[in-house]
């Protein structure tokens, strides 16, 4: 197969957890006899010290030349963040390429992974006998990311607002999304919101509500989101699909990390409604660990596959990959982050080699 795959390392861990994702990327042309065409592309501030911003003209059109797009992550130190490279990078990268290609929903799926139950922090009473295994369905167009954001002085008094807005029809993708995709699961969609305060909750609920008519083999509940944080520690395994608002999912998905015990176990996909996608790991670019070659590469590795699954159809070569992932984890071998005994921890490139082993 000849495809075009956009590679947008951005910033921090992203460079490295991308070079061991390339390494994949070689094996599976060699073993599958595929022929991807990895073009790559500056963001972030990476791309602010090439070009003089974060999402240069070139990037964008090595993106549109594209199947798909692989991306690391963007984004400094917190305490730089008013420094020239850093200032608005994510809103001017990340959330730019979102809006550029209309990525409305994003999908974050969240598991406990049998051969790393021992770092899972729940208990095995919490985890069930029928483990853990959510799909988090994130409305990644709409709310507080892309309304105003203002700072402003008035009578001496330093004040700012950002404003959440919604209309029916951003909602009504995502729902539909994630009803089509409880269908495939256990037919349940569970969904998140604040609708005992705001009126964009309101509206939600209230589409969701409208459009599960339309799916009457699947359960829908709405759960507050305060109650959700909690109800991932105390019963997750009642939680199939969960859909939910741009700033809640983000949040809620970081948290859900803890169900496989690292975000640097969380791949992600974000698709637009002809199908285009970008995949990039759920965290972000971890600049307290970047350039040591210890970050985990799984995410990276695993957004990959959701990549060959889900835009190029490679199924085959989708699970090879997580196969081989579970066989290095089942084998033992840990990046730090994922490493109860910090000091057998392997590296970066080390445990993918392993998983190139495996594959
Ligand atoms: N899509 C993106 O590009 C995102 C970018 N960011 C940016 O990343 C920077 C750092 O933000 P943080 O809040 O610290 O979030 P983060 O996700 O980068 O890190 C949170 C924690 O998870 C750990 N972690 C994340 N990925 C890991 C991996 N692959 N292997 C091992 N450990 C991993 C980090 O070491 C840290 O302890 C900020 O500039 C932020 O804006 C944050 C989230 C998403
Ligand atoms: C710029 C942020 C909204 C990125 C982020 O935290 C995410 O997508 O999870
Ligand atoms: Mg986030």
């Amino acid at each position: 197969m000849k495809k075009t795959i956009s590679i947008l390392p951005g910033d921090g861990i992203g460079p490295e957890v991308m070079e061991q994702t390339i390494r994949i990327i070689k094996k599976i042309e060699n073993k599958f006899d595929h022929y991807f065409t990895l073009n790559h592309g500056y963001i972030g501030g990476a791309a602010f010290e090439k070009y003089g911003c974060h999402f240069p003209d070139t990037t964008l059109h090595v993106c549109k030349n594209s199947d798909a797009i692989l991306f690391g992550s963007v984004g400094g130190p917190i305490l730089e963040s008013h420094s020239v490279k850093w200032k608005d990078c994510e809103k001017n990268s990340i959330l730019a390429l979102r809006k550029n290609f209309q990525f409305s929903s994003n999908i974050r799926p969240a598991k406990v992974y049998p051969e790393l139950q021992d770092i899972c922090p729940l208990k095995d009473s919490v985890i069930g006998e029928n483990g853990i295994d959510i799909v988090i369905v994130r409305e990644l167009l709409g709310d507080i990311y892309f309304g105003e954001h203002k700072s402003y002085i008035i009578d001496n008094i330093r004040k700012a607002h950002d404003i959440s807005e919604y209309d029916e029809k951003q909602i009504e993708i995502v729902a539909h999304q994630s009803f089509k995709l409880a269908k495939l699961r256990k037919n349940k969609v569970t969904s998140v919101d604040k609708a005992n305060v705001l009126d964009t909750s309101k509206l939600w609920r209230t589409i969701l509500t409208e459009i599960s008519k339309e799916y009457p083999d699947v359960t829908l509940e709405h759960m507050l989101v305060d109650n959700c944080a909690m109800q991932f520690f105390i019963n997750p395994s009642q939680f199939d699909v969960l859909v939910t608002a741009n700033l809640f999912g983000d949040i809620l998905s970081d948290a859900a990390a803890a169900i496989p015990g690292s975000l640097g176990l969380m791949p992600s996909a974000s698709f637009n409604v002809k199908g285009f996608a970008l995949y990039e790991p759920s965290g972000g670019s971890a600049p307290q660990i970047a350039g040591k070659n210890i970050a985990n590469p799984i995410a990276q590795i695993l957004s990959f596959a959701m990549l060959l699954k889900q835009s190029f159809h490679l199924i085959e070569e989708a699970n090879s990959i997580e196969q081989a992932v579970h066989s290095t984890l089942k084998a033992g071998y840990r990046t730090q982050d994922i490493c109860l005994n910090k000091s057998k921890a392997i590296t970066t490139s080390e445990i993918t080699d392993k998983i190139l082993s495996f594959i």
